[in-house]
């Protein structure tokens, strides 16, 4: 079974072809600009070089037929015709209460989806435009969403709850949802295969560090608390988000400033974080860049990013009184040894000691970087967001009724 899986923004498209028998990714690729001049079509085959093409692509539906277009290209294509896609799955940020498990779409499932608009306006828009998108270019082909959201579900109240009247609560569902949950499922297994131990007997921290990032405290297997909060903003410092500040900010910003609250939510959101800081990137190679260099400002935003994973660490440890391996995923958690040592530097108190030569190593396989004898370990596990889109889609397709698979 050949499955497409898509990850829609609002003016982008990500998209991964799978084969489920030996789950090879076919071709990948992205639509940038979208609804914008010149829309850009980056497409790549197993081991060729990429092709992009430029093009006027004003919507999603239009970008869903170039991915097809390319996909069955007769030189850069994988595919002889579109029929060979026999399920689509999408991942969908926002999950709110309603999903704590991957689902196959039907007209509720979007209804729901519709519902949690206000909870991740940036996102969950533009992944039904993803969907209708599919729908009108794939009629017959079933569609699976797989939230970030959902992972998170069992966090207990004590985790989940904000110290605000539970009138909001109630009313508007306004609590913490936490987001990544993909990446920190598929990576506290990882972790658990590679540690040779039943991930239902472990403490583990799992630090997505990436554009956004999330540190997730997973006891016994489950979510027991993260960082990221009712929307993605919340918790650690990102490339151009603040995470936590003091709420105090918001109303005091918007007097002095004279500011919008919609200009601030962009400040918090697009403007702060390493960028802010720094004065130069949101991305991490040109901070440490910088930083080697001498500059001050590049500095002090990485010692702020490092400083504040390191605290949600020690916060997740007193969580679950205790904690077996610490994972670093993601752009920045998989590359950035310069982080890692950075981050672990102030661990030692609980056992952590890193091995310098081994967090220097590059590779793609999950790995060790504490010394043997390190009471607890710290590893680096690739994260695969997509595979597990891919793997939970195929599962739905194969678990469908008999009558549902003849007419989706
Ligand atoms: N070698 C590296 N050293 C440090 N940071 C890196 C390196 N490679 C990638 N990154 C960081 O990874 C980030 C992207 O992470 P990624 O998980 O791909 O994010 P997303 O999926 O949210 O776009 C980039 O912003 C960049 O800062
Ligand atoms: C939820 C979130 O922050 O996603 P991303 O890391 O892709 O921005
Ligand atoms: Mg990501």
């Amino acid at each position: 079974m050949n499955i497409l899986v898509i990850n829609a923004g609002s003016s982008s498209l990500k998209y991964q072809l799978y084969n489920m028998k030996t789950e090879d990714v076919l071709a990948k690729g992205r639509v940038e600009r979208i609804g914008m001049d010149s829309s850009i079509l980056t497409h790549e085959v197993d081991h060729q070089p990429e092709v992009r093409e430029v093009s006027e692509i004003l919507d999603h539906t239009t970008a869903i037929k170039k991915v097809l277009d390319m996909l069955t290209h007769k030189k850069f294509g994988v595919l002889r015709n579109i029929q060979d896609i026999q399920a689509v799955g999408h991942r969908v940020v926002h999950g709110g209460e309603t999903f704590s498990r991957s689902v196959l779409v039907d007209q509720n499932v979007k209804l729901e989806i519709r519902k949690l608009f206000d909870l991740a306006p940036l996102h969950n828009p533009a992944h039904m435009m993803g969907i209708a998108a599919v729908e009108a270019n794939l009629p017959d082909v079933p569609q699976a969403v797989v939230f970030d959201t959902a992972f998170h579900q069992t966090m207990p109240p004590s985790s989940f709850m904000y110290a605000i009247p539970t009138v909001l609560y109630r009313k508007h569902k306004i609590r913490r949802y936490g987001f990544h949950g993909t990446s920190h499922d598929y990576v506290s297994k990882s972790a658990a295969e590679f540690l040779e131990r039943p991930l239902e007997e472990l403490k583990l921290i799992t630090c997505h560090i990436g554009n956004g990032a999330s540190c997730a405290a997973i006891l016994n297997g489950k979510s027991f608390d993260t960082s990221m909060g009712m929307t993605p903003l919340e918790g650690l410092m990102m490339g151009t988000r603040s995470g936590d500040l003091d709420p105090a900010v918001v109303p005091f910003t918007i007097n002095k400033e004279e500011l919008t609250l919609n200009e601030v939510n962009s400040m918090l959101n697009k403007h702060s974080g390493l960028l802010a800081i720094s004065g130069i990137s949101s991305d991490m190679r040109e901070i440490v860049e910088s930083m080697n260099e001498g500059n001050e400002k590049a500095k002090l935003a990485f010692e702020m990013y490092a400083y504040r994973i390191r605290k949600y660490i020690g916060a997740y440890i007193a969580a679950m009184d205790g904690v077996d391996a610490i994972i670093f995923t993601a752009g920045v958690g998989e590359n950035s040894d310069a982080l890692r040592k950075e981050v672990c530097k102030g661990l030692t108190f609980f056992g952590v000691r890193l091995e310098e030569q081994r967090n220097a190593v590059r590779s793609s396989q999950p790995r060790r970087i504490t010394t043997d004898d390190s009471v607890v370990s710290v590893l680096v596990v690739p994260t695969n967001e997509e595979l597990l889109i891919a793997r939970d889609t195929y599962q739905l397709v194969l678990e469908r009724p008999a009558d549902e698979a003849e007419s989706p």
